[in-house]
């Protein structure tokens, strides 16, 4: 489970995360919606510990995380808008590594079975990730933080770049590692795929969570709407 408390963020004096409450309990997503500007990627950078809060606090599993506890190393793995990975490497290759430097050895057969798991097609396993799609190298990613164990990921528009097939691909993924357990927190653009995707949603504006919705209690066009008037 993760959690911010009251959490806050000053660039000098500019105020970039007004006093953020939001709890993402396992088995959920939660898709964070907002203007350029609004917060969204402060609010991951600081669950990672990559900026510290001018205040308030980050809880994980209701026990408080400082920005350099290796904690968060453990139990948060971070998907980028592009995931880097070693594109002279194979997937199978890329995943081992990661996987080792988070201290789990897996057998070739494991490791395969990880990137099936996230829907990398065979084909692919043994192929350099140079020749990678972004889809693709998402779902690399993807099984990285599931051979890590990771039971919070988050994730920086996701779906940016991703065509209709590679995205339905990443909605049904998310879906299931949700299901199997973990925490998912996404910052997003995209209205419509939040609907599909997410258990919970949460508009930004200026720094504060100004609506927060289960995406079950609203259509994709009543959430445009809502978006459109906030903004
Ligand atoms: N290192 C920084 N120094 C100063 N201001 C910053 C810094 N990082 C972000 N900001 C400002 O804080 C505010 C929030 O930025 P943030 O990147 O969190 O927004 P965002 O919602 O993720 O936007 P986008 O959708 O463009 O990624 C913006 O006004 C931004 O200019």
């Amino acid at each position: 489970m993760l959690q911010a408390i009251s959490l806050s963020k000053n660039y000098g004096t500019y105020l970039a995360l007004n006093q953020l409450n939001l709890t993402v309990n396992p088995g959920e997503v939660y898709c964070l919606l907002g203007q350029n500007g609004a917060g969204k990627t402060t609010t991951i950078n600081l669950f990672l510990g990559f900026i510290e809060p001018t205040d308030g606090k980050i809880l994980i599993n209701n026990q408080e995380v400082t920005a350099s506890d290796e904690r968060r190393r453990q139990y948060i793995a971070y998907i980028p808008e592009v995931v880097m990975l070693y594109g002279n490497l194979s997937a199978i290759e890329n995943l081992n590594y990661f996987s080792k430097l988070a201290g789990f050895e897996y057998s070739h057969l494991q490791l395969i079975s990880f990137l099936s798991e996230c829907g990398l097609q065979s084909t692919a396993h043994e192929q350099q990730l140079s020749g990678f799609s972004k889809g693709m190298r998402q779902k690399v990613g993807i099984a990285i933080a599931v051979a890590k164990n990771a039971q919070i990921i988050l994730m920086d528009e996701p779906t940016s770049g991703l065509d209709p097939k590679a995205t339905a691909e990443f909605t049904i993924l998310v879906k299931k590692l949700a299901a199997d357990g973990r925490s998912i927190l996404m910052a997003t653009h995209d209205i419509f795929n939040a609907v599909a995707l997410a258990t919970h949603i949460g508009i930004m504006k200026q720094g504060e969570l100004i609506h927060t919705l289960k995406a079950a209690d609203i259509t994709a066009a009543d959430l445009q709407e809502l978006y459109l008037q906030t903004i």
